[in-house]
């Protein structure tokens, strides 16, 4: 009988245990008391267990810029944990309605890994990793090789690229010198007005760069591919570059010279930028020939060669436009410098249809032979002057077209026939000079880059290096 009472009393009190415990959770969910029963549980945890510190800095003691600290920054925005954390940043993401968390200065992060707890704290430019002293030796390195996959992984699905630009020095080392904004140019190779061989040609020549990392060790090189867009302003050699960005998912460093303070400067800016991104120089020459940097010549052939990047040892693509070519030293164009030339001219009949089919959706019109017989006449303007017209009449196509024409016929007479490339050859006579010369470096580039067997001789050819044939038209 006692033993059956006593059994009675114990399943009622354990019922009435129950019953009370679970009464308390809800008490202490409903009221956020269990956050700070958390808390203490924590510190009360932690008198018993010794803590190890990693730190992992945004720089190294070189400045350069530690990748290490870029993926565990990607690892931890994309842990779910961050939205348990106290506080956080939420920003709009890159598609409509998208939010996504950023992570805090002085925010705490918690991560389980392999049944290890870990915390990573948020210094400014330092991520402290904390870790048990007990549970170091079986999980960090496992952990530190997952930080790495993960980043990876998150990074080529959601990678924002970023347009960084270079600022005065300020000799506070700890902001290093580039500051950065989302890259959201929507240009690409599809909305360009040229040639679609050329564009072609373009886009296997980024792709085949990309993949020849190997090639490129093999030959004691450093991984990085230059580009020299040259043509008249308002032709699209930016539009080209932004093009570039997107086709490559590179990051862009739009190096301003006029910034830069002395060739040491100038090293430490390369050495501050990451891989996979395109580091750009607009107007070299007018750099080069108003001598308007505090950048020497040999600065320029250094960064050129990328000597410097050696040590980075990932991909970078260069690119500097120029307006003309003329009077650049030739050391700065010599193959292996500048790999690529592609020649930017003013518009012809063919890059005018292009235009009016994305502008004003002709596919054709009864003006065109017009257009046709104007271009032909050596009349031109640059595609930016023509996309300007076409955009402030976009309501009337017809108006459009006849603005355009007036345009060509008051402004745009001959500019067309003085084309950079035309006025090397038909106002010497005969291929000279730099362009001569040039024209056979370009074909041998021309001839490694796309494997052609046989080259026309140099005299008959205006268009040695990459140009666009548009003013042929
Ligand atoms: N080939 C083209 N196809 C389509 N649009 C073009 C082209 N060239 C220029 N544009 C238009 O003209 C505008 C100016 O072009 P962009 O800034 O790329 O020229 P640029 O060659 O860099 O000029 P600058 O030498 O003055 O810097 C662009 O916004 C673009 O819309
Ligand atoms: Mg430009």
């Amino acid at each position: 009988m006692t033993i059956l009472y006593n059994l009675f009393v114990l399943i009622f009190s354990l019922l009435l245990t129950c019953i009370f415990l679970f009464f308390f959770r809800v008490v202490l969910i409903k009221t956020g008391l269990i956050y700070f029963v958390k808390n203490k549980w924590r510190s009360i945890e932690d008198w018993f267990h010794v803590y190890q510190f990693f730190k992992v800095p945004e720089f190294n003691e070189s400045m350069q810029r530690n990748q290490f600290y870029h993926k565990v920054l990607v690892y931890l925005n994309s842990l779910t944990s961050i939205e348990d954390s106290d506080f956080t940043n939420l920003f709009a993401g890159k598609n409509p309605n998208e939010i996504v968390l950023h992570l805090d200065p002085n925010q705490i992060i918690e991560d389980d890994f392999l049944g290890a707890k870990i915390f990573w704290i948020n210094e400014e430019k330092i991520l402290v990793l904390k870790i048990r002293k007990a549970d170091k030796r079986r999980v960090l390195r496992p952990y530190l090789q997952h930080i790495h996959t993960v980043s990876d992984e998150f990074d080529e699905k959601n990678r924002e690229l970023k347009l960084y630009v270079n600022v005065v020095d300020n000799h506070d080392d700890r902001k290093g010198r580039w500051r950065s904004v989302p890259f959201t140019h929507p240009s690409s190779f599809e909305n360009l007005a040229m040639e679609s061989d050329l564009k072609n040609k373009v886009k296997s020549d980024l792709y085949s760069f990309v993949k020849a990392k190997q090639y490129y060790h093999r030959l004691g090189r450093v991984w990085k591919r230059s580009y020299l867009l040259y043509g008249p302003s308002g032709t699209g050699k930016s539009s080209f570059i932004a093009a570039m960005a997107n086709f490559l998912s590179y990051d862009v460093y739009d190096i301003d010279l006029s910034k830069v303070s002395n060739d040491s400067d100038l090293k430490s800016l390369l050495l501050q930028s990451t891989a996979k991104s395109l580091i750009v120089i607009e107007d070299l020459d007018r750099y080069l020939t108003d001598k308007s940097t505090a950048v020497s010549l040999s600065g320029i052939l250094n960064f050129m060669d990328g000597i410097l990047t050696s040590s980075c040892g990932e991909e970078r693509v260069m690119v500097f436009t120029m307006n003309s070519k003329d009077h650049v030293d030739p050391a700065i164009l010599r193959p292996g410098r500048i790999d690529v030339h592609l020649h930017f001219p003013l518009c012809n009949f063919t890059s005018f249809k292009t235009l009016a089919n994305s502008y004003l959706g002709l596919k054709d019109h009864k003006l065109f032979p017009q257009v046709e017989e104007i271009f032909r006449n050596g009349a031109s303007l640059s595609p930016a002057e023509i996309s300007e017209l076409m955009i402030a009449n976009r309501n009337s196509p017809s108006r459009a077209l006849k603005t355009v024409i007036n345009a060509l016929q008051t402004d745009g007479d001959g500019r067309g026939a003085l084309n950079i490339g035309r006025r090397s050859v038909e106002e010497n006579g005969e291929p000279s000079g730099s362009f001569y010369k040039e024209g056979i470096n370009a074909v041998k580039e021309f001839k490694k880059l796309y494997g052609l067997l046989r080259v026309k001789s140099c005299k008959q050819s205006q268009s040695l290096d990459l140009i666009s044939r548009q003013n042929e038209g």
